[in-house]
């Protein structure tokens, strides 16, 4: 047996004596030394300020204490060698030059493409002409869709309910088939989801991006199959009834120069675009929203009074029954309306934006800018300012959204930029609001959500912003309203 040396020993008792006043008893110095880094990392030599990062990863969506110091622009140093540096800004007048009086010279650059290579050219992944012919295509084909009833459980996980539904809302506006993931049995989850929750996560990159291709071949051969087989009417007036898929082969392909309709690649795009784009987000959106109500009952009994007030009302008092998803009582629920707004102001489903400059610029801010380096928005922080959104900032104040006349406030989209903004402004954000409605509408009316007690809230690290450990819940039926 090899015996301690002496100083073995040494370093093993020095070890002891650091640990266990460093980390153990924490002096004053430790607090203090955590304290300044907690505000504002360090630029070390040669590793520049990584280290600082590496201390906040848990809280990385939220950079507000920095910002707030460096007057809403900072400049990240990255390590030497990596040539990483970054400029991080929530300043909204930044926010309105990169994304919209000077939108040419801000694109996604080659470094994200390569990052998501597997989504190919879906519409967020490309730049330049193609993303102007995909988007334009995109937006023709945004219809409204019907929506499927929740069912009653014991206790179930909403954020997989509500990924469920979005998705097989997504997979009917696209395909005109359900894939029935919500049924009452909760099937195993599909192998599209898998694929989708993987490459929101950039891991198995490789084995999301094969089943992408394979499962959108499969949509595209079927629905040409179901079109021979069923004669295809181009003058067909119930578009509102039409699938994505069916309206894509039914499209002028010369209005779409960069476009070639005949191939399946760009089909594959297609699909791909709507359901990334549609599915996460609102699941994020509603599971936030949700967990919300739950901590704010006060905010519930406002929304369903709305409810109530304008689902019976009329000028003769006599009860006109007006259905949940008729656009004319959905564009009364401003409150709701409100209360969605400042859910996703706080939790933001994409809770970053990236750009990258063509050419050098210099920020309304004054910061200089080199050409392809990178600029990151945090939309999550951008939302916690209280530069931006006041001293109550991190509270949860649906109130907000409501002008002295009781209409909805605006609010521009340099500030609220959980749609984005300028040209690439969110395609679906009309439609978004208007599905979250109605499940909200539905949800709140039939049954009194509480969360599994001891259930841990917080974020995981991706794309989009979802509960690590999801949103565990017990439903009871509402008796009335
Ligand atoms: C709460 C729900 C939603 C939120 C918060 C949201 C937010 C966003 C954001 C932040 C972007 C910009 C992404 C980027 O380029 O970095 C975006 C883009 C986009 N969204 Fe949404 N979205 C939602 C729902 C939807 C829905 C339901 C659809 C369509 C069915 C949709 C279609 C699109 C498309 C096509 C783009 C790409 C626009 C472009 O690059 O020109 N979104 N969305």
């Amino acid at each position: 047996m090899a015996s301690i040396g002496l100083f073995e020993a040494f370093i093993t008792f020095f070890c002891f004596l650091v640990f266990y006043n460093f980390l153990v008893k924490k002096p004053y110095y430790y607090l203090l030394i955590q304290k300044t880094l907690k505000s504002y990392p360090w630029n070390w030599p040669v590793l520049g300020m990584l280290p600082g990062v590496l201390v906040r990863l848990h809280r990385i969506y939220d950079c507000s204490i920095v910002l707030e110091k460096t007057n809403m622009t900072f400049q990240f140093k990255g390590p030497w060698f990596a040539g990483k540096d970054i400029l991080f800004t929530v300043d909204p007048a930044n926010i309105h030059h990169i994304m919209s009086s000077n939108f040419s010279n801000y694109v996604k650059g080659p470094e994200l493409k390569e990052i998501f290579d597997v989504y190919e050219d879906a519409v967020f992944n490309t730049d330049s002409d193609l993303w102007k012919n995909t988007r334009m295509c995109l937006q023709s084909m945004v219809n409204h869709q019907g929506f499927q009833r929740l069912s009653e459980g014991t206790v179930v996980d909403l954020q997989d309910v509500f990924g469920r539904f979005t998705f097989d809302t997504t997979i009917i506006t696209v395909t005109g088939s359900d894939p029935r993931s919500l049924s009452i049995e909760m099937p195993q989850v599909d192998d599209l989801i898998k694929a989708l929750d993987d490459a929101a996560q950039a891991k198995k990159m490789t084995e999301a991006g094969a089943t992408f291709d394979r499962v959108c071949t499969k949509y595209i051969t079927d629905k040409r199959e179901e079109i021979r087989a069923n004669g295809i009417n181009h003058h067909s007036k119930e578009e509102s009834d039409e699938d994505i898929l069916t309206s894509s082969l039914k499209l002028d392909a010369t209005k779409y120069e960069f476009l070639n309709m005949g191939d399946d690649k760009i089909l594959r795009d297609i699909i791909l675009s709507i359901v990334i784009a549609g599915r996460s987000t609102i699941a994020s959106a509603l599971t936030w929203f949700f967990w919300l109500m739950s901590e704010n009952p006060k905010t519930v009994t406002k929304i369903l009074q709305e409810i109530n007030t304008n689902l019976t009302r009329s000028g003769n008092g006599q009860d006109m029954s007006s259905s949940v998803d008729s656009k004319e009582f959905l564009n009364k629920l401003v409150y709701l309306h409100g209360a969605l707004c400042e859910a996703i102001r706080l939790y933001p489903p994409i809770p970053f934006e990236r750009k990258s400059p063509v050419k050098p610029d210099v920020l309304p801010s004054g910061h200089k800018i080199e050409a392809n380096s990178n600029i990151l928005i945090p939309i999550y922080t951008l939302g916690r300012m209280r530069a931006v959104w006041g001293e109550d900032a991190v509270e949860f104040k649906p109130e907000r959204w409501i002008s002295e006349t009781g209409g909805l406030r605006h609010e521009p989209s340099f500030k609220f930029l959980s749609f984005n903004a300028g040209p690439r402004t969110c395609v679906g954000k009309h439609l978004a609001m208007t599905i979250m409605k109605i499940v909200v509408v539905e949800i709140l009316q039939n049954f009194d959500i509480k969360v599994v007690e001891g259930h841990k809230i917080e974020p995981k690290h991706g794309l989009i912003l979802i509960m690590k450990h999801g949103l565990r819940v017990t439903l009871a039926k509402r008796c009335s309203t």
